[in-house]
């Protein structure tokens, strides 16, 4: 199953060949668009491409803006103008020249996952239309869902590129990662034992790739339904549900007096505290725990197999909770999601803190962790936003697979 993909040729099949002084190296530009649950955004790599098999991420341009596309589900055309705003950066940071070389992309996630069918292919038609009129490269099937399983694996290519571990693939020395969007949450790693991938209920969880001279199988898992905002949804007993107008969803998990509408995905919730019952870590953990038992598969093998780097929303709460620098990110034990968890839920009401939800998204954090995947108290995360100045997310595997066809099967 092994296959050696050649890089240069697959490069020249998207980026025509033009002429350089020989010893010059070439520059190359990729345009990737994530269109998550709670936002869109634009990366622009900038690529050196040496002699050696993987080519040099010079550099990334990053913007973002919200909210994510599924909130024009009922109005697709006003989708467009975030989609132009982010497209200008593109322009700015591409050299003129280029533009007609580089291809633009957009993968969306669980936004659009979440969404009928054709809700969903009606805001893609509103992007794709704005990609044919720009004045970049436009390739087949530019504008697409995602599947979870490649957000999985490509996030995992991203990390383990940035880190400098897919150079010395022979070795497979490589790294976990954790990523939890707003809409669902993956988990990927290279599995030691045999046992790991044999214990798997179903043979979605394993995804096999070609890179360079090796073959990687991986367990990664999306779970859609769980991503923070999601969760927050499926605790408040909100998620699918009908008659939003009429209905105020209660949770233990929130400040006592605390009444908002709240929005995700385009619809508006009313939600409130519940004055009636305790509030605080214990009953909140009860109710986050309907979200995740029975629903996260606990891989054999975990804890001491890789080094997981936990970014996106584990990264921002463990920032707003104080657990590490809002730059530098951090080592991190599972414990400590708990302890903040326990400190953030018992001062809610008397110390409200940055977000009236810290108490019910850290508990969740400390529940999937722990009782969803299985990790041990002691387990040590590497909370990442950016690695090297560039982003800690799977766009950055999607442009590798772009130009490199990885082969995922
Ligand atoms: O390049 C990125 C992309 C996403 N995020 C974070 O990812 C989370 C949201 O994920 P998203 O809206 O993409 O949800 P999904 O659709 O993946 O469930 C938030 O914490 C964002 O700040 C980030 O930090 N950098």
């Amino acid at each position: 199953d092994v296959s050696f993909v050649d890089f240069n040729n697959n490069i020249n099949s998207v980026l025509p060949r033009f002429s350089r002084p020989a010893n010059h190296s070439r520059i190359f530009y990729g345009v990737m668009f994530d269109a998550g649950s709670t936002g869109t955004r634009i990366h622009v790599y900038t690529f050196i491409q040496s002699n050696s098999e993987l080519p040099v991420l010079d550099n990334e341009i990053f913007q973002s803006l919200k909210p994510g596309l599924s909130a024009y589900a009922d109005s697709p055309k006003m989708a467009t103008d975030g989609i132009r705003k982010l497209l200008k950066v593109a322009k700015k940071s591409v050299p003129r020249l280029e533009w007609k070389k580089t291809p633009v992309v957009l993968r969306a996630t669980a936004g659009l996952r979440m969404l009928s069918a054709e809700k969903a292919q009606a805001l893609l038609d509103q992007v794709q239309h704005v990609f044919d009129e720009s004045p970049f490269l436009v390739p087949d099937n530019s504008v697409t869902i995602m599947n979870g399983t490649n957000e999985g694996i490509l996030a995992w290519i991203s990390v383990n590129f940035l880190t400098g571990h897919l150079s010395a693939a022979q070795n497979k020395k490589t790294v976990g990662i954790l990523d939890l969007g707003g809409g669902s949450t993956q988990i990927t790693f290279l599995p030691k034992l045999k046992k790991t991938i044999e214990s798997v209920p179903v043979t979605d969880y394993i995804a096999r790739f070609d890179i360079f001279n090796s073959t990687f199988e991986l367990y990664t898992y999306s779970y859609l339904g769980n991503g923070l905002m999601a969760a927050r949804l499926a605790t408040l007993g909100a998620l699918g549900a009908e008659g939003l107008e009429d209905r105020v969803f209660k949770s233990s998990c929130l400040p006592k007096k605390f009444m908002e509408d709240w929005s995700f995905g385009g619809l508006t919730y009313h939600l409130s505290g519940d004055p009636g019952s305790d509030t605080g870590f214990k009953p909140c953990y009860q109710e986050v725990l309907k979200v995740v038992k029975g629903v996260i598969h606990q891989p054999y093998e975990l804890q001491d197999s890789n080094l997981f780097y936990a970014f996106s929303y584990y990264f921002d709460r463990a920032v707003d909770a104080g657990l590490i620098d809002g730059v530098q990110g951090g080592m991190l034990e599972v414990r400590d999601f708990k302890k903040k968890a326990k400190e953030v839920c018992s001062t809610m009401t008397k110390n409200p803190s940055v977000s009236p939800f810290l108490c019910m998204d850290m508990t969740y954090i400390s529940c999937l962790l722990k009782d969803g995947f299985g990790f041990k108290e002691s387990t040590v995360l590497q909370l990442t936003k950016t690695v090297n100045n560039v982003e800690a997310s799977w766009t950055l595997g999607a442009v590798l697979d772009h130009f490199h066809s990885l082969k995922i099967h």
